[in-house]
């Protein structure tokens, strides 16, 4: 398969890239001028685009790719794939579901322990002692119950934390408690955790008013995308008090960072680094590259989205 073109859309970790580069004839975006320049020189060479959370694919980049037969994304959202073109054109898609399900579930968990039991401030021997609340048991709901959110309700429950959440359907079958309101889920939450993916429903769903509901004691963890949270309110709501904490890893505008959010104390941040372990990052890649193979075989796609 030599001589199939692929291209990349922004460097990726190193695995990946070496995968890629000894099957297929590797085309890296970033070593071009422009796409403009690319698409001229090699834009008919090119049968398979692997992109990811920073760089996805546009319509242009699809009209200009005249023999592209698949689009595969390094990562399980694909919110920024138009993938309203790649159906008109007949172009699948693909992602790398389950694979880092357990990672991202994990972070969720590190980042509120670490706000709870206020492990990356934690006090100097010789300072005042300095008490913070328990994880334990607290009530976290959670907006979003797909593999993620169960994952993250999984490990929640084992800390004896009640479930609840919200979701486009009720999951009876999950056995927590459904909210179809997340105002009345935020209100009934000590811990807000945002595991849904991003559409024009999902985009501010934790607003100020949401923020409020949670309250002066209430944490809320993202590990879903930047967009989901209204930023401008979240630095309002933590500065004034109205909310007791924020563990990120997602931000609205990546890779920048509000500078406030920088400086407040009652917050943890990590730079979008939920499914960035060794293992995962390894069995992302091989599930990318089956799914490139076969396409190029002509076979069935491992994780189609469309
Ligand atoms: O954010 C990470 C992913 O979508 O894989």
């Amino acid at each position: 398969m030599e001589s199939m073109g692929v291209l990349m859309t922004c460097p990726m970790h190193s695995y990946i890239q070496e995968e890629l580069a000894k099957r297929f004839k590797l085309f890296k975006l970033w070593h071009f001028p422009s796409f403009a320049a690319f698409a001229q020189a090699h834009g008919t060479s090119v049968r398979a685009v692997v992109a990811s959370v920073k760089v996805g694919v546009d319509a242009t980049t699809i009209d200009s790719l005249p023999n592209l037969q698949i689009v595969s994304t390094y990562s399980v959202g694909y919110d920024n794939i138009d993938l309203r073109k790649c159906r008109e054109k007949g172009i699948p898609v693909t992602n790398t579901p389950n694979v880092l399900t357990d990672d991202v579930a994990d972070l969720a968990i590190a980042l509120a322990l670490s706000l709870f039991c206020t492990i990356s401030h934690s006090p100097r021997r010789n300072s005042a002692p300095h008490l913070t609340p328990k994880l334990s048991g607290k009530a976290v709901g959670i907006i979003g119950l797909g593999r993620i959110g169960l994952a993250i309700a999984k490990r929640a429950e084992a800390f004896g934390c009640p479930i609840s959440y919200h979701s486009r359907s009720v999951k009876a079958e999950s056995g927590y408690r459904y909210y179809s309101n997340v105002l009345d889920l935020a209100a009934d939450s000590e811990v807000l955790v945002v595991a849904c993916t991003l559409t024009h429903e999902t985009r501010h769903i934790v607003n100020r008013g949401v923020m409020n509901a949670l309250g002066p004691k209430g944490i809320l963890i993202n590990i879903g995308r930047g967009p989901h949270v209204d930023e401008p309110e979240l630095v309002s709501a933590l500065t004034e008090g109205r909310l007791g904490g924020a563990g990120l890893d997602v931000f609205e505008k990546e890779p920048e960072v509000r500078e406030e959010l920088l400086r407040l104390e009652n917050v943890v941040l990590t730079p979008h680094v939920g499914s960035d372990t060794v293992e995962t990052c390894m069995a992302m890649a091989d599930l990318v590259i089956a799914n490139l193979e076969a396409s190029f075989l002509g076979k069935p796609l491992l994780t189609p989205i469309n």
